[in-house]
């Protein structure tokens, strides 16, 4: 366990990271050494996000929060509660995704803006050679989710992240994809210029007010195929095939005959989206963001279920190091939880505590169950053939898989075993 790890914070150590040693009923009863590298660790975060102490005072109480629920046993936590599901946004209810937007939007608006704190996290220069090119990508933005995930949960109870599967999109026939209803007002808002449709018009930035710029500046959305041999080909065995960085390979992308890897797709569909989404320091305060790294934590996730249940690799014991220093295994995590090291990232502690995804949308599941008309089944082929995005009304592209869809599907049908992910 992540807890007798000797990179990790002290074991003694743990009631002081957890919980708050500030109360004066607390503070007598701490180890005084303890209090101190909290402290300590605090005081360099704040330097390193450059940050007021208002800032660290609320990153501080989200840590201990997600702390105590990474490890219940240590006493005052309340009972497990069940894991959180994470689902394809365009499956969610329109409730359930005008609660959850509504939670960002208060995240965005309400004093303090922690929208924007969370954000400034993921743009600090060392937290960026931290949390890029390398190993540490995956974990450094698995555990930021989980820390947003909360602060968006204290805003509206009981609100999970939901993942944008772009290759949805990718799948729309034809030029159509700028057009999908992933960028209707329904959901994320429009692809292209100043966003001002959808729960996210408007958002302030310090760069102005939000824009996109689909299809402006290349890139690509997540390829099917990619996805699925990722998933699936028992030849991507290793976390240095899906990540970039200093001594990372990639793989082979049956295709094209073109290196490849989860990092590097997930750049191209930044790229894609374009304008702030684009730029590493800018791209969080798009809340494209945050569905996007969902999506790519969940294509992790299916990685690691292939890599424990199909190869017999532990995935929190296949942390490599690639990238240089700053992602060298026990290199600290950036500013998120103080005393966690690179490896911890990759700890299967958050899919065994915390959440859980849904299988994407498939023909199979009825598109994840989705009623509301933004996805269709293109019908024939296996139940693992994926829906497709339906286009904004009037724009509609007659439903045909492309060439890269179809053969992937064909190639890879057997291999995604259970559609539910426990684990
Ligand atoms: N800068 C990357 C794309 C990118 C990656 C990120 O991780 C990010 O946050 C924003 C953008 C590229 O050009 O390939």
């Amino acid at each position: 366990a992540l807890l007798g790890d000797k990179y990790n914070v002290p074991p003694e150590c743990m009631e002081e990271v957890i919980f708050d040693y500030d109360s004066p009923k607390d503070n007598s009863t701490l180890n005084k050494d303890c209090v101190k590298f909290v402290s300590d660790s605090y005081r360099k975060l704040q330097q390193l996000i450059n940050g007021t102490d208002d800032d660290i005072n609320y990153i501080r109480s989200l840590t201990r929060e997600g702390m105590a629920l990474l490890y219940p046993g240590s006493g005052r936590e309340k009972r497990q509660a069940a894991l959180r599901a994470r689902r394809e946004c365009r499956s969610l209810t329109s409730e359930e995704w005008r609660r959850l937007a509504n939670a960002i939007r208060r995240l965005k608006f309400d004093p303090g803006n922690r929208f924007d704190t969370m954000a400034r996290i993921h743009a600090m220069p060392a937290v960026i050679a931290n949390a890029h090119d390398g190993s540490s990508i995956l974990g450094w933005h698995r555990v930021f989710l989980y820390l947003f995930e909360n602060a968006l949960r204290r805003k509206v109870p009981g609100v999970v992240l939901c993942y944008w599967d772009s290759t949805i999109d990718y799948l729309i026939p034809g030029p159509g994809q700028a057009q999908s209803s992933s960028f209707s007002h329904n959901m994320f808002g429009n692809s292209r210029g100043l966003v001002r449709t959808g729960p996210f018009a408007n958002f302030p930035t310090p760069w102005g007010p939000l824009r996109r710029n689909f299809g402006g500046e290349g890139g690509s959305l997540m390829r099917p195929h990619v996805v699925d041999m990722i998933a699936s080909d028992p030849r991507i065995r290793s976390h240095g095939q899906i990540v970039d960085g200093q001594g990372a390979t990639g793989f082979i992308d049956s295709m094209t005959g073109q290196r490849t890897s989860l990092e590097a797709e997930h750049n191209n569909a930044h790229v894609a989206v374009g304008a702030l989404m684009a730029v590493i320091p800018n791209a969080a305060w798009d809340p494209l963001f945050y569905f996007h790294h969902c999506y790519i934590d969940y294509v992790w996730q299916l990685f690691r279920r292939k890599l424990r249940n199909r190869l017999g690799i532990d995935p929190a014991r296949d942390y490599l190091g690639h990238g240089g220093p700053a992602h060298a295994p026990n290199a600290p995590l950036l500013g998120l939880i103080p005393g966690w090291r690179n490896v911890h990232g990759y700890s299967n502690v958050f899919t065994q505590r915390v959440y859980r995804y849904h299988f994407h949308p498939v023909c199979g599941n009825g598109c994840s169950g989705s009623t509301r008309r933004l996805l269709y089944c293109p019908g024939g082929g296996s139940r693992y053939r994926r829906c497709v995005s339906n286009t904004m009304p009037g724009r509609a592209q007659p439903p045909a898989l492309s060439i890269a869809g179809r053969s992937a599907e064909e190639k890879f049908k057997t291999v995604y075993d259970d559609p539910d992910i426990a684990s």
